[in-house]
């Protein structure tokens, strides 16, 4: 990198402004020291109790939520937010000096204010499907317009879906050139996606000797590998399309396995020192994104062992108030804060990666090729000669890629070699190098690896978001995500989790990857207060004892602390009551079904899997301004399917609506007079315990009485009923 001696060479591409959250804190060490007072108090009290059982129970859980609220406070306790400059990158580097990058899996169109010669595109598709190849093909056609249109207009919004329907965008430029050249391209994009269309509603015909002729009767999972260069050497970036081998008997490790796929065939193609990788729900919604990165990855004096450079995870469409509470508003200040500490997880899209840290290298081994022999590079990255030679290259740090070689396509053969299954046999893919296997998470599970080594990372998070993607929009779908991740970071946790870490980001690993062992708890917590009533115990202290204002001013404090976070991004009251709720629902039914797959597999009863999340068709139609207040309820209501997954759900309701109408029937059938002595009796606290998880599972309580989809499948409402009653029982006869 060149640094003129002009006044803007000397100003920092980057600047990191760290808060270090003073009141936020205090608020947590009330917190705290609450949480303590009442494990001492559970201790010194423990012999006094007629009933042993909830109040060990309460103590064994109480200890686990002190244990999760001390890594909260070592997370959140500074938080970081980098602010990087672009202009100032452009002021100093010349566009030649840039570094290349591969982009991997991807959207439509992945343009973006960089030298374009330098961006390479990989479409990873595992679902061999000419479909998507044919749409890749034109939409390559389609961008060799579009691209120019932009550059020449400068126009934000680059992802024409986005541009064409969003109001924000109607024409900004007044003169009729640009007029002109709007409505052309308007109808050229048009005809695009009714070409995608028609082509979707018909079989392909393939014929022998067109390009679709290799995906002829093609079994999605036993194919050879497909790769075709769907444009290559002009002013756009190379377009790829890669469909790797898939055979049944060779496990194909999902997305990890679809990644390591990818970053050999672009090693061999392209070798770019750098990696983008983004799923094919996301696009570009920051043309600046590349420079953003660039400012964090170019600035020497700081950032040499900074491994990878995340974006935020945002969404476009997503419902309002985040019903289904999966939009992750509330990891704000989790992940501003891990980036105080190493750096913040790597979130499997919208991250920038170095080739060399995903092949393995740490950050103080500059050169591994010094003692590495070659033919340890053949155990470590396989036989293709071709690929040796690239990962050579990112090894030693020298030129990736020397300026006479070949394009692309003159390396197809290499290409379809290491996209082959057998290819991984014997070499450390999935196991050193590259994204590893094993966890339905292969993300958060190479990043434990990553940082393990000492790489650091950091978050960059311009405006306007970088990248904009969707999220589940149906309750069925945002479980199975959420089931996904809790499994698949638990499995990550056990695979990888070694000593090399700074020991606060251990922490955090241990805060994210225990999502599955918080379900436990919070099952056994949500029971209590039912159990507690119908056998007449407490788990509580009464209301005339001192203690009682212990978990009363944490429930007060507590609340009021989150909400006050949430206000300060700007959420509104009805978002926080929806992720207050949703912390107490996704634990006890998806996080506890990712626990138990996890434990199946442990067993050996099943095999990791990777349940793709599905991708709603939302149609553009829903920017108009018709939406009725109805169908803003609607699209927030629960939906069911026939899915067991919130039978732990159900159950806890029944118990503790079950506990409450027993306490009403008691009361009713004494003297007014002794009414109140009645319910002290039976215990405040637990009461409004059971209350308040029955307003937290409210939305299935209407699920109950719900129709056609709105409604609980009656199946599962038998299960639950059954497994309710036997607990009521249980409890009733034997403790
Ligand atoms: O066998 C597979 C399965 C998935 N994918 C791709 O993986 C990506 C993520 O899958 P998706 O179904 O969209 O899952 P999400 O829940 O949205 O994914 C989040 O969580 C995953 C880990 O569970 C990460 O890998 C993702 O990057 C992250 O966005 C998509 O681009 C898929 O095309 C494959 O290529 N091959
Ligand atoms: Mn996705």
């Amino acid at each position: 990198m060149t640094t003129n001696t002009e006044d803007s060479s000397c100003l920092p591409l980057q600047e990191k402004i760290i808060h270090h959250n003073k009141t936020a804190r205090a608020i947590e060490f009330v917190i705290l020291s609450l949480l303590v007072s009442m494990l001492v108090y559970r201790v010194v009290f423990f012999r006094d109790q007629n009933h042993y059982l909830p109040w060990l129970l309460a103590l064994v859980c109480e200890s686990w939520f002190t244990f999760q609220w001390i890594l909260c406070i070592c997370i959140k306790w500074n938080q970081c937010f980098t602010k990087t400059y672009p202009e100032r990158l452009l002021k100093r580097t010349s566009k030649f000096e840039f570094p290349a990058v591969d982009i991997f899996v991807t959207t439509a169109d992945p343009i973006f204010d960089y030298p374009t010669y330098k961006l390479s595109l990989y479409l990873s598709d595992d679902a061999c499907s000419p479909l998507t190849f044919y749409s890749l093909v034109e939409t390559t056609k389609f961008a060799q317009r579009w691209v120019p249109f932009c550059n020449k207009y400068n126009i934000q919004v680059r992802a024409p879906f986005r541009y064409f329907t969003s109001k924000s965008t109607v024409l900004q430029d007044d003169s009729l050139e640009f007029q002109r050249e709007w409505k052309t391209i308007k109808n050229e994009y048009g005809d695009l996606c009714k070409k995608i269309e028609l082509a979707a509603q018909r079989p392909f015909t393939c014929g022998r000797k067109s390009d679709f002729a290799v995906f002829c009767d093609v079994d999605r999972s036993d194919h050879p590998a497909i790769i075709k260069v769907i444009s290559e050497d002009t002013d756009l970036p190379h377009v790829i399309y890669i469909s790797r081998e898939k055979n049944p008997k060779y496990h194909h490790h999902h997305k990890a396995g679809a990644m390591n796929v990818l970053a050999r065939v672009s090693g061999v193609m392209t070798n770019a020192p750098l990696m983008l990788n983004v799923d094919c729900d996301m696009y570009a919604n920051n043309p600046q994104a590349f420079l953003h990165a660039m400012c964090m990855l170019l600035d020497y004096k700081n950032d040499q062992d900074c491994g990878f450079i995340q974006f935020p995870q945002t969404f476009y469409d997503s419902l309002k108030d985040d019903p289904f509470g999966n939009q992750l508003h509330n990891y704000y200040y989790i992940l501003n804060g891990v980036a105080a500490l190493q750096g913040v997880f790597y979130m499997g899209t919208n991250c920038f990666h170095r080739r060399k840290v995903l092949y393995g290298l740490s950050p103080n081994n500059k050169k591994i090729t010094e003692n590495v022999r070659y033919e340890d590079l053949h155990e470590f990255f396989g036989n293709s000669l071709e690929f040796r030679e690239s990962a050579a290259r990112i090894l030693s740090g020298s030129n990736p890629k020397t300026k006479d070689e070949k394009s692309p396509s003159g390396f197809i053969e290499a290409a379809i070699h290491v996209a082959g299954c057998s290819y991984e046999d014997g070499t450390r893919w999935g196991k050193k190098v590259g994204w590893l296997y094993g966890s339905a998470s292969e993300d958060v599970l190479t990043a434990i690896d990553i940082h393990g080594r000492g790489w650091r990372s950091a978050y960059c998070s311009p405006d306007p978001d970088a990248f904009l993607g969707c999220v589940p929009s149906t309750y069925p779908s945002a479980m199975i995500q959420q089931k996904r991740w809790s499994s698949g970071l638990f499995e990550a946790l056990i695979l990888a989790l070694k000593g090399n870490l700074w020991f606060r980001q251990a922490l955090a690993y241990y805060w994210l990857c225990l999502w599955a062992v918080r379900s436990i708890v919070e099952l056994f917590y949500a029971f209590l207060p039912a159990y507690c009533i119908i056998t007449g115990s407490h788990f509580l202290p009464k209301v005339n004892e001192r203690a009682f204002v212990i978990p009363v001013g944490l429930f007060v404090i507590y609340n009021i602390y989150v909400l006050w976070e949430f206000k300060r991004l700007g959420a509104s009251l009805r978002m926080w009551w929806n992720l207050q709720r949703m912390g107490r629902v996704t634990p006890i039914t998806a996080w506890l079904f990712g626990f138990l797959s996890v434990i199946a597999k442990l067993v050996g009863l099943s095999k990791t899997v990777f349940e793709v999340t599905q991708k709603e068709n939302k149609l553009s139609d829903s920017d108009g301004d018709t939406d009725s207040d109805s169908d803003d309820k609607n699209v927030a209501r629960f939906t069911y399917d026939k899915s067991p997954i919130i039978t732990p759900g159900v159950v806890v309701l029944l118990v503790n609506m079950t506990a409450v109408v027993n306490v009403v029937l008691r009361l009713l059938m004494v003297d007014c007079s002794e009414i109140w002595m009645h319910v002290l009796g039976l215990g405040v606290g637990e009461m409004f315990c059971s209350v308040w998880v029955i307003l937290c599972f409210w939305e299935f309580f209407k699920g109950l009485f719900g129709n056609g989809k709105y409604g609980i499948p009656f199946s599962v409402m038998w299960k639950s009923g059954f497994l309710a009653f036997s607990f009521v029982l249980l409890c009733k006869r034997y403790f």
